[in-house]
């Protein structure tokens, strides 16, 4: 295997494969970078006149994905390549115009990252459980496709297959446009009054965490999805404008709001929850805890003698408190017997 960007997502598919038993050569234009995924053992330098690898990930920004597929071809550094931009109409249109045989390229994109760029960014269990989308068409070589199913399923991920049109559809709703939501609420807060940022807690933390996202990358991902942010920013749009005139007269308007309100609960039931699955609404017992070394430790193997299954953990910390409280997502049912069985170990249950 040889993957070449090794930022986030390149040296997490060489960690994963490397976690996985795959020989994996890695090449970025940065030697630095290169010299840190490399340290960090995510494969060793590719070196100019190997043998062809089996497959190239090419894991750059998606308007460089074109170019770089183009090299690692003409090079004859892999037999085939993948890409694993954010968009997929744009490399795979570029490959088309651009690569000699482009049937051996197939584009693809794991639905997985994080809000910081960078091989030290990297993990190696960035993609388990994780969608990973492969866009194949009538020229693309079987070996191409079968190749990245196999990256992906071993690097942990679910590969599924769809249209490139279809992803940047898809990836509209579900990422991008979230992406501008997040940077828009997010740029709210720059000149607000510190007395004001201060209080914030998880819920403005949870809305805006994507909006820490490297603007450059993010550039690059909105151009080239244009015309399909647009339609979900144009729905969106004209909810803003309802809630907007809803609340010019609240109270004659409750109904419009409560719409508004209720419709946000029906999507977020929708959404995939733990391993994506189904979502399923946890229960949620609420621990108080002192901020003192071993605390946290001492609570799990508590809430393991008591012999039930924590889904979720979340922890939040008041500012200026020698205290935190943990939120312990346990099955609907489950959470009488785990407060119970907690408070007679000492704990503090909240709520
Ligand atoms: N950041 C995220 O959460 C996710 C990003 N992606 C996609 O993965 C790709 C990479 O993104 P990140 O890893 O986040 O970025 P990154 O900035 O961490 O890494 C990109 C790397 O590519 C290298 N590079 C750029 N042009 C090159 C070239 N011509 N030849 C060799 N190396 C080159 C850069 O030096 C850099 O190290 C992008 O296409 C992005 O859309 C996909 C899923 C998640
Ligand atoms: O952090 C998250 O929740 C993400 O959804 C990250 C992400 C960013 C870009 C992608 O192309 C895919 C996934």
């Amino acid at each position: 295997m040889l993957v070449v960007g090794t930022g986030l997502v390149g040296t997490s598919v060489g960690l994963a494969l490397t976690r996985a038993g795959v020989e994996v050569r890695l090449r970025d234009a940065k030697p630095e970078v290169l010299a840190e995924a490399v340290r960090l053992g995510a494969g060793r330098p590719s070196e100019p006149g190997e043998r062809p690898a089996a497959l190239a990930v090419v894991a750059v920004p998606p308007e460089a994905v074109a170019t770089v597929v183009g090299e690692v071809m003409r090079a004859g550094e892999a037999a085939y390549a993948t890409d694993v931009a954010s968009v997929k109409v744009l490399p795979t249109t570029q490959v088309r115009e651009r690569v000699p045989d482009p049937g051996r390229y197939v584009g693809s994109h794991p639905m997985a990252g994080r809000e910081i760029s960078g091989p030290s960014a990297a993990l190696a269990d960035l993609f388990d459980g994780r969608p990973w989308v492969i866009c194949a068409d009538e020229g693309t070589h079987q070996q191409a496709v079968t190749r990245t199913l196999a990256v992906a399923r071993l690097a942990g991920a679910t590969p599924m297959t769809m249209t490139a049109a279809e992803h940047d559809a898809a990836v509209a709703l579900v990422s991008h446009t979230p992406h501008v939501v997040a940077a828009l609420m997010a740029a709210r807060l720059s000149g607000a009054p510190r007395h004001e940022v201060r209080l914030a807690g998880p819920g403005v933390t949870d809305v805006t965490r994507i909006a820490g996202g490297d603007p450059e990358l993010w550039t690059e991902i909105l151009t080239a999805n244009a015309a399909a942010v647009r339609a979900v920013l144009g729905g969106l749009r004209a909810d803003l404008d309802r809630v907007m005139a809803a609340l010019e007269a609240p109270v004659e308007r409750q109904p419009v709001l409560r719409d508004v309100l209720r419709d946000g609960v029906d999507g977020r039931s929708r959404l995939p929850g733990k391993h994506g699955t189904a979502h399923t609404e946890f229960a949620t017992v609420v621990v108080a805890i002192d901020d003192r070394p071993g605390q946290l430790a001492r609570l799990f193997a508590d809430a393991g003698a008591a012999g039930v299954n924590v889904e979720d953990v979340r922890i939040e910390h008041s500012p200026g408190q020698p205290l935190g409280l943990v939120e312990l997502d346990v099955r609907p049912g489950a959470d009488r017997e785990l407060a119970a069985s907690l408070r007679e170990r000492g704990w503090t249950i909240r709520g």
